[in-house]
């Protein structure tokens, strides 16, 4: 099979990210014309942006947003604002975020949106007239029925409050749940900013100890320090694992004895500037540890470990030199096809995005819920209930995995396939067959 990605580019991840699909297929008793209407979104909407910039000047940036699959209800998936967001790779992100609802569960959909900008040159309110000119340009797009947003990479909840608010602004209405992960001043739910993490955290708790695993005696690198890396890297390091490396997009540091997350997390916090909503610094810049590269972090011999950055991080270009033994992918899509079937033929344990990240959206689901009942839950509340549900899908993975013979990822898609497919034999099947 021929990897057709890079370490940089994503010009076929929808391709690459579908080869799983079709592999786990082959375990699945669905038929031929529903996994063909699954291996490409519903409906995309590219848009340009206009925004007058603080100096006077207008720039239009591209935007985009997918429908991939609404079988099971809602669209739903996060926005983010990366200088590399392609239709491209939209299309995965929404793809993922299908599976990922169904793995979980979860009455929604797959969808996802994301602008082409470099979020950290804009000034603050540069990017409060971006977000609002997103919605502006995807508002009959979007609903609380229809499409949900979240925030993803780049964007957090101040992103999420400006975009409910534009959205309630052209409905004449206040419409919370369009948005979730927004600020809790805004109908916004406790534990959605820690939500991801926790999530991992759940699924590493679950699936270690049966691997003979103690927190004492495992040691763990994550690459990505953002509100996924940063915030699991601290739990783990609280529940006793050695984190050993932490990076971000400049680079990262190592310590063969274990890093002071927390010391860590105050560091990158400490650079961000007044006013701004991204940290400038890097940790790289710490001095307390020894520099690395994320190449190098990826190749550290670990027991753990954990992309929680961009996608295609691992590909056939440097799977060789990957020495871990489990993955947890914090990030979508982070190993490309290729690399991840290379991985497992060597006895690689390797526990999907779409399993592994999916504390975040459950939690979305969980504001949604309390959005539209107006009854708002306590953190003890939405934690249990988390909890709870990753353990549970964790369980059943692991099972079918095991029963089946098959790889993780693998067992992951065969679960959601198989609750997509009750779904989609449910509906008379008439979106398949109609000719
Ligand atoms: N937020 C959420 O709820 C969810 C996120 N995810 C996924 O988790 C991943 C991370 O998202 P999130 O933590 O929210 O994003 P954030 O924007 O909070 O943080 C991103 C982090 O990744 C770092 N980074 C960016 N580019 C690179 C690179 N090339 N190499 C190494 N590190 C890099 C950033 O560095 P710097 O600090 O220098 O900018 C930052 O530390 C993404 O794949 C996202 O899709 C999945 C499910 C839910
Ligand atoms: O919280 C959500 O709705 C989606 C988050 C997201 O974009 C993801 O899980 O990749």
């Amino acid at each position: 099979m021929a990897d057709t990605t890079t370490a940089s580019a994503t010009a076929s991840l929808l391709a690459d990210a579908s080869q799983h699909l079709t592999e786990a297929f082959k375990h699945t008793q669905l038929s031929p014309d529903a996994i063909t209407s699954l291996q490409q979104p519903k409906a995309n909407l590219a848009v340009s942006i206009p925004v007058r910039m603080d100096d006077g000047s207008l720039q239009v940036f591209s935007g985009y947003r997918v429908h991939y699959d609404n079988t099971r209800g809602p669209y739903k998936g996060g926005v983010r604002f990366h200088p590399q967001v392609s239709l491209d790779e939209v299309q995965s992100l929404a793809m993922w975020m299908t599976f990922k609802c169904a793995v979980m569960d979860l009455p929604f959909g797959g969808g996802k949106g994301g602008i082409t900008v470099d979020p950290k040159a804009l000034s603050k309110l540069e990017l409060e007239r971006l977000s609002r000119g997103y919605i502006d340009a995807i508002a009959s797009f979007i609903g609380i029925d229809l499409d949900i947003m979240a925030p993803d990479v780049y964007t957090n909840a101040m992103v999420m409050g400006w975009m409910m608010d534009q959205y309630s602004q052209i409905k004449q209405r206040q419409v919370l749940g369009v948005v979730t992960g927004k600020p809790l001043s805004l109908g916004g739910s406790v534990g959605r900013d820690t939500a991801t993490a926790t999530g991992a955290f759940h699924v590493i708790q679950t699936v270690l100890p049966k691997l003979g695993r103690d927190p004492q005696s495992t040691t763990v690198a994550v690459q990505g320090f953002g509100n996924a890396g940063s915030e699991l890297a601290a739990l783990l390091c609280r529940a006793g694992y050695k984190v050993v490396a932490v990076s971000d997009s400049k680079g990262g540091i190592y310590a063969a004895q274990g890093l002071d997350i927390l010391s860590v997390r105050e560091y990158k916090r400490s650079t961000r500037k007044m006013q701004a909503i991204y940290c400038d610094g890097s940790i790289c810049n710490m001095g307390q540890a020894r520099k690395i590269t994320n190449e190098e972090l990826l190749q550290l011999d670990v027991d753990v470990l954990i992309p929680a950055a961009l996608e295609n991080q691992i590909t056939a270009q440097n799977v060789q030199h990957i020495r871990a033994k489990i993955l947890f992918e914090v990030a979508n899509g982070p190993i490309s096809f290729t690399a991840s079937q290379t991985l497992v033929a060597r006895g690689v344990k390797i526990f999907p995005d779409i399993l592994v990240n999916a504390g975040g959206v459950t939690v979305s689901y969980f504001e949604w819920v309390q959005n539209r009942t107006g009854w708002y839950w306590t953190i003890d509340e939405v934690n249990e209930r988390l909890r709870n549900r990753m353990e549970k899908e964790t369980e059943h993975i692991w099972e079918i995995a095991q029963t089946q013979g098959i790889s993780h990822r693998t067992a992951a898609y065969v679960h959601a396939l198989r609750r997509l497919g009750t779904a989609i034999d449910a509906k008379g099947n008439q979106d398949y067959y109609r000719s």
